[in-house]
Order: structure tokens, then C-alpha cells, then sequence
């Protein structure tokens, strides 16, 4: 892929995604259980988050070496200060084709039109069950599917892109696939059904939880006409279907199942400027070490280059292979952390 550096796999360097803060405003049980992120929980201090100059320079950076799209995460991004801000200097790097947001959607309507005027086209929501009372339970916050709902279909009406992200775990909410499937059959969007993945080391992982792409294909069939589509771009993280009678999609994350390490082109930028080359990564590279230290661009350049020419990572490629014990002795980095 010309223009692109490459890792230790030969796999290009394309999307960057960026953690703008470790704060949440759900406490997922999956992602950030009270037990652990509770009222002692230390959270980043301002001064230990890149700032927007900060982040600013690093992505211009990486767009010089091959990276084309950029996704803002968190925790929750939209708890961050004057994203808009931040949205509205990233979509001016030259290089820079597409940007999305993933977020738990809660404060759309507070800052979604702001953040559509700064160029911000494409959200990918969280919801995990249209049932109330359930997702309440879930997001361990009592917040209900429909207030994430009204803040879907605000943002529908400003204009966005939407895809929404379902996590979906054995007997807590797998009753739940047909009536969302029904639901966003509905809207103009993609529902994307995710594997539950042992991210982190505290939400209680294990393969009995895992609800895989196959099974929930044998659900979704019985009732859909759906079909598979080719992958839109290369290393597409979802495998996407369409529906023969309407004008949404469905997608599978399959990370467990079927995983995607060979096409990953993801480098992830973590709030307090550390990059890591996969989702299940024990340790970063601090970046905001140097750039604090006072490197120039191009010292920037070639350490940001060495960084992924270095990369190996492929944990979902060898999960099976890693025995339970070991992965509960890797100390991962937590899901809030780096943000999906
Ligand atoms: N294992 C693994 N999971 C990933 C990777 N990228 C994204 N995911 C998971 O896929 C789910 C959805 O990710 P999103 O944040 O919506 O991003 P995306 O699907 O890459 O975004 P687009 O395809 O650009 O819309 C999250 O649970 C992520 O953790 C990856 O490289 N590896
Ligand atoms: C960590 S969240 C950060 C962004 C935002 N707060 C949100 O929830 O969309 C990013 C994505 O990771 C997903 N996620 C979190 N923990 C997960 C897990 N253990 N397995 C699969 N996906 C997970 C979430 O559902 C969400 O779609
Ligand atoms: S998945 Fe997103 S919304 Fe849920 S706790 Fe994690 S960061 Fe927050
Ligand atoms: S497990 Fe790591 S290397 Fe594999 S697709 Fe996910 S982030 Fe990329």
C-alpha cells in the first residue's frame, strides 16, 4: 500500500484512535464495574491528558505516514471539554479522510450539533438491549434504552452516519438480538453485533460468555433476508450484511471467533499520549514523553515510524493458543483506557 509504513507483519499503518479521556458517565459492567472504577478511582489529572495542540501534532504526524482515518474515543469523548475544538482542527490535516466518534451517545443532544458543524460525520453508538430496565442494569447507571434512542434520532436528524455497537453476552442479553435487529431494521442505520472480548482484567471474561457471529447469524436468519457484503475498505473491522428489504445493515465484530489480526491497521493513541499497537496490549510507547521533552517534527516522525515498524501484535490471532491461566496473568490495559 503505497504511502503507508508498515509493521513487523507488513501491515500498513491507516486509522488512528484516539482516547480523549478516561472519565465515563456509565460504568458498563463489561467495561468499567463500580467495584473497580468507584468514587477512589483515580482518573487522569488535566495535565496528564494530551492537549488538543498536542494531539493535534501527533495525528498531523501520522497523517505524513500513511494514516487516513481517525476515531475519537474513550471512555466517553463527549465528556471532554470543547471537543468541537479538537474535531474542527483534526478534520483540517491534509491526509485526513474520515473521522467517527464511538461513544455511549448519552450527551448527543448537548453537543452533537456543535460537533456536526465542526465536521464530525460519522458516530458509532453503544446500546446493548432495547429493554429498559436491562440496559439500565448493564450501563450500572439506571439510564433506559429510550433516552439513547431520542439521542439516536436527534442525531440522525443533523445528518450523521450512524452505526450502532452491541456487546452481546450469553444469557445476560442475547434474548435481545431480535428485538433490536427489529428495531434498527427501521432506521438508516448499521446494528453491529460485538463478540464479547476479554479486554482488561475485570469484567469478568470467559468463552461460556461469548455469543459468537455464527449463532447469532443462525437467530438473525431465521427471521431477516439478509446477505453478506464485501468489505467496504481493506481491514474493515465488521463483517457486513445487508437486508434485501430495506435500507439498514447488520455487522459482526468478530473478534473471538474469527479474528482479523492479519488486516489490522490500527495504531491507538491513549489519552495520556501512549500509543499501543492492539486492543489487548500490556504495555505503550509514551509519546507524550517526547513530545513534552521537546522533540521536532521529525524526530517525531522517526520515532512514531520505528514504533510500527516495530509492531507485532495479533492477540485474537492467538487466544486459543494462550492458556486461561496466562491470560488472566497478562496484565492488560483496561478497555475505558484505550477505548475499543
Ligand atoms: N479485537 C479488536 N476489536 C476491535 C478493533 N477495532 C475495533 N474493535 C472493536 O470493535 C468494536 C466497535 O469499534 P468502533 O469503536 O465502533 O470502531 P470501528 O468498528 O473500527 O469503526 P468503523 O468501522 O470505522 O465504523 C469495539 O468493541 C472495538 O473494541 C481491533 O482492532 N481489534
Ligand atoms: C470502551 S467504549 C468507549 C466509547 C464509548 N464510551 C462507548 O461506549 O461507545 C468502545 C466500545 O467498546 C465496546 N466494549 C467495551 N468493552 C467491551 C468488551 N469487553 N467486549 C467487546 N466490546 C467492548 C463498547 O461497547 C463500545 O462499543
Ligand atoms: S463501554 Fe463506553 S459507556 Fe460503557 S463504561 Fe465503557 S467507556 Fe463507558
Ligand atoms: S487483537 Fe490486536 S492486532 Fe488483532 S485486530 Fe485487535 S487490535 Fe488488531
Amino acid at each position: 500500500m503505497a504511502g503507508s509504513i508498515t509493521d513487523k507483519f507488513g501491515r500498513p499503518i491507516r486509522d488512528l484512535r484516539i482516547s480523549v479521556t478516561d472519565r465515563c458517565n456509565f460504568r458498563c459492567r463489561y467495561c468499567m464495574p463500580k467495584e473497580i472504577f468507584g468514587d477512589d478511582f483515580e482518573f487522569m489529572k488535566k495535565d496528564e491528558l494530551l492537549s488538543f495542540e498536542e494531539i493535534e501534532r501527533i495525528a498531523k504526524i501520522y497523517a505524513s505516514l500513511g494514516i487516513k482515518k481517525l476515531r475519537i474515543t474513550g471512555g466517553e469523548p463527549l465528556l471532554r471539554r470543547d471537543l468541537d475544538v479538537l474535531i474542527k482542527r483534526l478534520n483540517d490535516i491534509e491526509g485526513i479522510e474520515d473521522i467517527g466518534m464511538t461513544t455511549n451517545g448519552l450527551l448527543l443532544k448537548k453537543h452533537g450539533k456543535k460537533l456536526y458543524e465542526a465536521g464530525l460525520r460519522r458516530l458509532n453508538i453503544s446500546l446493548d438491549a432495547m429493554d429498559d430496565e436491562l440496559f439500565g442494569q448493564i450501563n450500572d447507571r439506571g439510564i433506559g434504552t429510550s433516552r439513547i434512542i431520542e439521542q439516536i434520532e436527534y442525531a440522525i436528524s443533523l445528518g450523521f452516519k450512524i452505526k450502532i455497537n452491541m456487546v452481546v453476552q450469553k444469557g445476560l442479553n442475547d434474548h435481545e438480538i431480535l428485538p433490536m435487529a427489529r428495531f434498527f431494521k427501521k432506521m438508516p442505520v448499521t446494528l453491529r453485533f460485538i463478540e464479547f472480548m476479554d479486554v482488561g482484567n475485570d469484567n469478568g471474561w470467559n468463552f461460556d460468555k461469548v455469543v459468537t457471529k455464527k449463532e447469532i447469524l443462525e437467530i438473525l436468519e431465521n427471521e431477516f433476508d439478509i446477505e453478506p457484503l464485501e468489505p467496504a475498505y481493506y481491514g474493515e473491522v465488521a463483517k457486513v450484511y445487508r437486508h434485501n428489504d430495506a435500507d439498514s445493515h447488520l455487522g459482526f465484530i468478530t473478534s473471538v471467533s474469527e479474528s482479523f489480526c492479519s488486516t489490522c491497521t490500527r495504531a491507538r493513541l491513549s489519552s495520556d499520549g501512549k500509543f499501543y499497537g492492539c486492543l489487548f496490549a500490556v504495555e505503550g510507547f509514551d509519546v507524550r514523553k517526547h513530545l513534552r521533552e521537546g522533540v521536532s517534527d521529525q524526530e517525531l516522525e522517526e520515532i512514531l515510524t520505528g514504533v510500527w515498524n516495530r509492531r507485532d501484535d495479533r492477540y485474537s490471532d492467538l487466544r486459543t493458543e494462550i492458556t486461561a491461566e496466562n491470560r488472566r496473568k497478562r496484565n492488560k490495559i483496561n478497555m475505558s483506557y484505550i477505548g475499543g
